[in-house]
């Protein structure tokens, strides 16, 4: 190993999604295969959790990977972020059949606060921050506001999974592979009210809107597919999406730490700056380029009048979600 680690906290580390996104990081999935990881795993103060842990851990040591360089297993936040260059936080409660995201605020915001103070105390100086956690666009907005030593750039909250869907009905639906398909914006925030923005997508470098010739399904049932896929995987596992997430997480790491392919761009939530007339502070999910460190808005992605009204839709819900967080207490 020639490089240094790169130290990365997960929490919720014994978790569906932590099953899944640890082997993947400890395989050089996020960071490159000549880049070594430390993890530093953080869990629940709670037995069963502590000792589903122990297992994970297990199971890591048992894959012996060459990348993996470090296993700090823990319930103490100072411990777990000790030096993090990177903090994924997935720990919190998933949503069951029949609620929204935004119905786990009450439960999940909570655990935001104390993570966002720890992370500001303890991370390296160039932590960056993905929160998947539910709901992800707010949870990440209570631990941005609990950390404000940490830049607002470092923060995110995932949307991707919502850009690989929307890719993959987009393909299904024009009948080639979902590689084919970029420049797929996800507006907003990870809920019922985002905006999957067909009108600048492109399949096979082409317009989607001229290589899909139904446009009331682009308008109608794509949408409202995307929207509803998390609910959907819900009622189908009777658990929510967990490998897919992981992978989303995987990507967009990935994504955020490489330049972005020339002429394209991926979505993920981050603080806004007035771009598109979002109101600034908010976590909204726009489209975005980068070289590998510094990230931006792409701007002058055209946005017509049918996108304005879904955008507006979104940035109302999370500009609630802000509201009701203030409200008890957690900003
Ligand atoms: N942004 C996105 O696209 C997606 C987000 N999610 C969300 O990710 C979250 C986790 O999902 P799963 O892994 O399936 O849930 P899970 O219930 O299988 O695992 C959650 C883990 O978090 C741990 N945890 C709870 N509170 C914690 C705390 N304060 N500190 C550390 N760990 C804590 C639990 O002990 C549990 O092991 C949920 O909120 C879910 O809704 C899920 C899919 C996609
Ligand atoms: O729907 C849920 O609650 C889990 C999730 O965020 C997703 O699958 O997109």
């Amino acid at each position: 190993m020639s490089k240094a680690p790169i130290t990365v906290a997960v929490t919720g580390a014994a978790g569906q999604i932590g099953y899944s996104l640890l082997f993947r990081i400890a395989s050089g999935a996020l960071f490159g295969a000549d880049q070594p990881v430390n993890l530093r795993l953080i869990e629940r103060n709670d037995e069963k959790a502590l000792s589903a842990l122990n297992g994970v851990c297990m199971e890591l040591d048992d894959c012996a990977f060459p990348l993996l360089n470090s296993i700090t297993p823990t319930c103490e936040l100072d411990v777990g972020f000790q030096g993090v260059n990177w903090a994924i936080l997935v720990g919190s409660v998933p949503r069951g059949p029949g609620m929204e995201r935004k119905d786990l605020l009450k439960i999940n915001g909570g655990i935001f606060t104390g993570q966002g103070k720890a992370i500001e105390k303890n991370a390296a100086g160039d932590v960056r921050v993905l929160v998947v956690g539910n709901p992800c666009n707010t949870n990440c907005l209570i631990a941005m506001n609990n950390a404000k030593g940490v830049p607002a750039d470092r923060w995110f909250a995932m949307t991707r999974l919502d850009e690989n869907r929307a890719k993959s009905q987009l393909a299904a639906k024009a009948g080639v592979h979902h590689s084919t398909v970029s420049n797929l914006a996800i507006w907003g925030n990870h809920s019922a009210t985002q905006y999957p923005d067909f009108f600048n997508a492109k399949i096979g470098g082409k317009a989607a809107t001229d290589v899909i010739s139904d446009h009331d399904w682009l308008k109608g049932e794509f949408i409202s597919t995307v929207q509803q896929r998390g609910a959907a995987i819900i009622k189908a596992r009777g658990l929510s999406s967990a490998a897919s997430a992981a992978n989303a997480a995987c990507d967009t790491v990935h994504s955020l730490t490489r330049p972005t392919p020339e002429g394209d761009w991926t979505s993920v939530a981050v603080c806004s700056d007035g771009s598109y007339g979002i109101e600034k502070g908010l976590m909204f999910s726009f489209p975005i380029r980068t070289d590998g460190n510094k990230w931006e808005v792409v701007q002058g992605v055209p946005v017509n009048e049918f996108s304005q009204a879904k955008i507006k839709a979104t940035e109302t819900e999370l500009r609630e979600e802000r509201d009701a967080v203030t409200e008890l207490g957690l900003i």
